[in-house]
């Protein structure tokens, strides 16, 4: 689903184009792709509206080329449309847990259930089974089978016509048993767009058995037409989430997802095929990433972060100035390790403004030599301890020894990377505020 947004991000990235146009030509695959994957117009509108306006109001960080920067802003507002950063608990908050399944016949209610079961004994639970579609005879016999391979207890009465009941005793058998989640797979004889005749009876059922919580059982199939069982199931009910069966089998899993999470209901799983294991634990931000190509996406996030942690140095080294406190060996690592993280340093001090006003360029030669300084003392931190990257003062001839010895450098380095950990207290003790990135690049050792 939505697989052909990974060739445009590729394409976008790596295309010649001029930038705004580059933009326009990826809104409008992604509008294609969002409403052939079912998603309502209204709602690839309204993405797309703020998307560009991101694009107006926003700058992209310093060091982060702004057609990544760009694939983040769409990263975080598809996250947004599929129910943005909502972390559902799945673990229960009280033990004994009593989940109700309901949701329309042939949605995969009996097969979910079978899944959750296998989800919480997986994680530890005693679990307990009640098959009460009563108007579907060969839903209990389908549970049982689940049951059986799954190892998990299933009550049921094939011959009651009356469901409410068969819960109740479940749920009863369930307690006698200690189980610590009971799972109800409950009656679905209603088609979509009788929502209501459904919700009267996961009432009915609701107030006979007092669950802890209520799952809708919904194909992904039926697109944007989840939308209206899904707002009135979560008017109707508080204790609710959704799980969302066959992703992995439609091309309208987008317009499902969408479309629900615009009711504000929680997706908390989905189905992604027949078998028992098939179920997860539904995740915005991972979907996304799926739908535009992990590695592309981490990378960017990753840089991202890289630029984070500079701006941490970058506040601690301007503290430093100001004499309050000290720039560490810790520090020095920090801002090496962010540095290397963003890629190449030709490429990375292209994208740092001002930095032309330093006195002399640095040569290919220079940045090489950089480059391997910072391999050789990342390694030789990552031989020290905590206490000598806190304060180097403490490391003695004996350690230096040792030090290169496990980081596979010499003494002369150690003794090279220690001389730029004075020298930089120094010269932040004597410096002016200064704020350009492009001095503290200068610190990392490109003369
Ligand atoms: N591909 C795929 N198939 C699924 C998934 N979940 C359920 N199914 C299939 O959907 C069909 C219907 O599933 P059931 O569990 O029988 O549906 P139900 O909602 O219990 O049906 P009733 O008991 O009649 O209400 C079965 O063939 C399942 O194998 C899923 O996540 N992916």
């Amino acid at each position: 689903m939505l697989d052909s947004l990974k060739d445009s991000v590729r394409k976008f990235l790596t295309g010649s184009n001029v930038y705004e146009k580059s933009v326009e030509d990826f809104i409008k695959d992604l509008q294609k792709a969002l409403i052939s994957a079912d998603v309502q117009v209204k709602l690839v509108a309204q993405l797309t509206e703020r998307i560009r306006s991101r694009l107006r109001e926003e700058r992209p960080p310093s060091a982060i080329e702004r057609r990544e920067w760009f694939i983040k802003v769409v990263y975080d507002e598809l996250s947004a449309l599929f129910g943005g950063d909502v972390r559902p608990f799945v673990n229960p908050p009280k033990l004994p847990y009593v989940i109700m399944l309901v949701g329309v016949q042939g949605s995969g209610k009996t097969t979910s259930a079978g899944k959750l079961a296998l989800f919480y004994k997986r994680r530890g639970y005693k679990v307990f089974l009640v098959g009460a579609d009563t108007y579907r005879p060969a839903a209990l016999e389908q549970l049982t089978q689940i049951g059986r391979q799954i190892g998990v207890p299933v009550y049921g009465e094939p011959d009651s016509k009356d469901p409410v009941a068969v819960s109740s005793k479940g749920k009863e058998r369930a307690l006698r048993e200690r189980a610590e989640v009971v799972i109800i797979d409950t009656a679905g004889r209603h088609g979509y767009g009788e929502e209501q005749q459904l919700l009267e009876e996961m009432k009915s059922i609701s107030n006979a058995v007092s669950p802890d919580e209520v799952i809708l059982v919904m194909d992904a199939s039926i697109g944007q037409k989840a939308f209206d069982l899904a707002s009135k199931f979560n008017q109707a009910t508080k204790i609710g989430s959704i799980l969302l069966t066959k992703l992995d089998g439609t091309a309208k899993g987008g317009g499902a997802l969408s479309a629900i999470a615009a009711t504000g209901a929680i997706i908390k799983f989905v189905g992604t095929g027949e078998k028992v294991e098939d179920l997860e634990i539904f995740n915005s931000r991972r979907f996304v990433s799926r739908i535009l190509g992990m590695g592309d996406l981490e990378a960017i996030l990753e840089k991202l972060r890289a630029t984070g942690e500079l701006d941490e140095v970058q506040k601690k080294m301007e503290e430093a100035m100001s004499g309050r406190t000290k720039i560490t060996l810790r520090d020095i690592y920090k801002q090496i390790n962010a540095i290397r993280k963003m890629g190449p340093l030709s490429k990375v001090l292209q994208m740092i403004p001002g930095l032309n006003m330093l006195p002399k360029l640095p040569t290919q030669e220079d940045l090489k030599m950089t480059e391997e300084r910072m391999r050789r003392w990342l390694a030789i931190m990552n031989s020290m301890t905590y206490k000598e990257l806190d304060d180097p003062s403490v490391i003695d001839k004996s350690r230096i020894r040792r030090i290169a010895k496990g980081s596979g450098t010499t003494p002369e380095d150690i003794r090279e990377l220690l001389n730029h950990y004075e020298m930089i207290n120094k010269m932040l003790k004597t410096m002016k505020r200064r704020k350009d990135l492009g001095k503290l690049f200068g610190q990392t050792g490109v003369e």
